[in-house]
C-alpha cells in the first residue's frame, strides 16, 4: 500500500513516518508539507529521526495524490480544500485527521466524498471509537435525567478548543438526547450571574505541557454520576488506528465513512 502523508513534517505526520516505515505492507510515497517549510527537499525518514526513506518533502499534493493508493492527513484545516481537491480529482482515498474544522469545511468534507472514499476521525483511537457509541447510549439511557459536560486536556501546542474528540464526543451526547449539539453547547461559563441551563452540554478546555489527550464525559444525576475517561500515553496510538483505516478505505467505493466502518461498528 504507498502511503501520501500530508502534515508529515508535524508530530503526528513523524510518527506515522516511523510507523509506516516499520510496516511490511505500506511504504511512504510522497510525504506533504506547505511551500514555506524548512522541510522541503529534505529526506522524510531523515526528518523524522529514522533511516533515510529517499523520499522528500514536497509541497504537490496533486502529484501526492497522484502516487498514493491513499493519503493520510494530519496537516492543518487551512490545507483541507485543496487535500479534498486533490484527493477527488485523482480518485485517491483520503483518511483526513485533522481537527479544529469549521461548518463549510465539513461539508467539504461530505462534498468531496461524492468523488472519492473520505474518512473523516477527530481521533483514530479504537478507545475513542468505542466511547462515542458508550457515550450515545448512555446519554440516551438517562435522558434528561442527568447533566452532560465535558472536559479534554492535551499539550500546549495544541491549537484548536476544544478538541476535535470532545465535539464529537458532545455530537454524540447531544445525539442520544435527540438534541442539536449546536443547540445546547456552552463553550464559555466565565459569567457572573447567569442561571444554568438544563439540557445543556458544557465544555472545559485544559492545556498544560505535554498531555498527548484526555478526554472524560460526565454524566451526573442526583445523587450520582458516571464517568467516562479516555487517556492516550503516546501518539503511536493515533497513527496505528490511521493507518488501519487507510488500510481499510483503499479499495472502497466513494463515499463518507468513520472509524466504526473500520472496526465493523456502523450496523
Ligand atoms: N484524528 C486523530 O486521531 C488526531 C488528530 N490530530 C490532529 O491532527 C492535526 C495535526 O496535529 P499535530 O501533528 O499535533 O500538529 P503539528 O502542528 O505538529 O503538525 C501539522 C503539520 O502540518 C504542516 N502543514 C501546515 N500547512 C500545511 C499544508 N498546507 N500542507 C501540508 N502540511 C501543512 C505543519 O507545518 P508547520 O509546522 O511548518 O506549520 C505541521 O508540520 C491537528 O489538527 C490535530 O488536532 C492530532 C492527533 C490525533
Ligand atoms: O492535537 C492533538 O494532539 C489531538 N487532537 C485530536 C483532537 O483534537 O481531538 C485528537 C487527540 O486528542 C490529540
Amino acid at each position: 500500500m504507498k502511503i501520501a502523508i500530508i502534515g508529515a513534517s508535524g508530530r503526528m505526520g513523524r510518527q506515522l513516518v516511523e510507523l509506516v516505515a516499520e510496516s511490511t505492507d505500506a511504504q511512504v510515497c510522497a510525504a506533504v508539507t506547505h511551500k514555506a517549510s524548512p522541510a522541503l527537499g529534505q529526506d522524510v525518514g531523515l526528518y523524522s529521526g529514522i533511516a533515510e526513506l529517499g523520499v522528500t518533502f514536497t509541497d504537490d499534493v496533486q502529484a501526492a495524490a497522484k502516487a498514493a493508493d491513499v493519503m493520510i492527513d494530519f496537516s492543518l484545516p487551512a490545507a483541507l480544500a485543496d487535500n479534498l481537491i486533490a484527493a477527488g480529482q485523482q480518485q485517491t482515498p483520503i483518511v483526513v485527521c485533522t481537527t479544529g474544522l469549521n461548518q463549510q469545511q465539513h461539508a467539504d468534507l461530505k462534498a468531496a466524498a461524492g468523488r472519492t472514499a473520505v474518512l473523516y476521525a477527530a481521533n483514530t483511537s479504537l478507545g475513542v471509537t468505542l466511547l462515542l457509541n458508550l457515550v450515545r447510549t448512555a446519554s440516551q439511557a438517562l435522558g434528561n435525567r442527568c447533566d452532560i459536560e465535558i472536559l479534554e486536556a492535551h499539550h500546549t501546542a495544541k491549537r484548536d478548543a476544544p478538541s476535535g474528540t470532545a465535539l464529537a464526543l458532545g455530537e454524540a451526547a447531544a445525539a442520544g438526547r435527540g438534541q442539536r449539539l449546536s443547540e445546547v453547547a456552552e463553550y464559555q461559563r466565565n459569567h457572573n450571574d447567569t442561571a444554568y441551563q438544563p439540557g445543556s452540554i458544557g465544555f472545559a478546555t485544559l492545556r498544560a505541557g505535554d498531555i498527548v489527550g484526555e478526554h472524560t464525559v460526565y454524566l451526573v444525576a442526583g445523587g450520582e454520576r458516571l464517568e467516562l475517561t479516555h487517556r492516550v500515553a503516546s501518539r503511536k496510538t493515533f497513527a496505528e488506528g490511521a493507518y488501519n483505516a487507510a488500510a481499510w478505505l483503499k479499495g472502497q467505493k466513494a463515499g463518507f465513512y468513520s472509524m466504526n466502518h473500520v472496526l465493523g461498528l456502523d450496523a
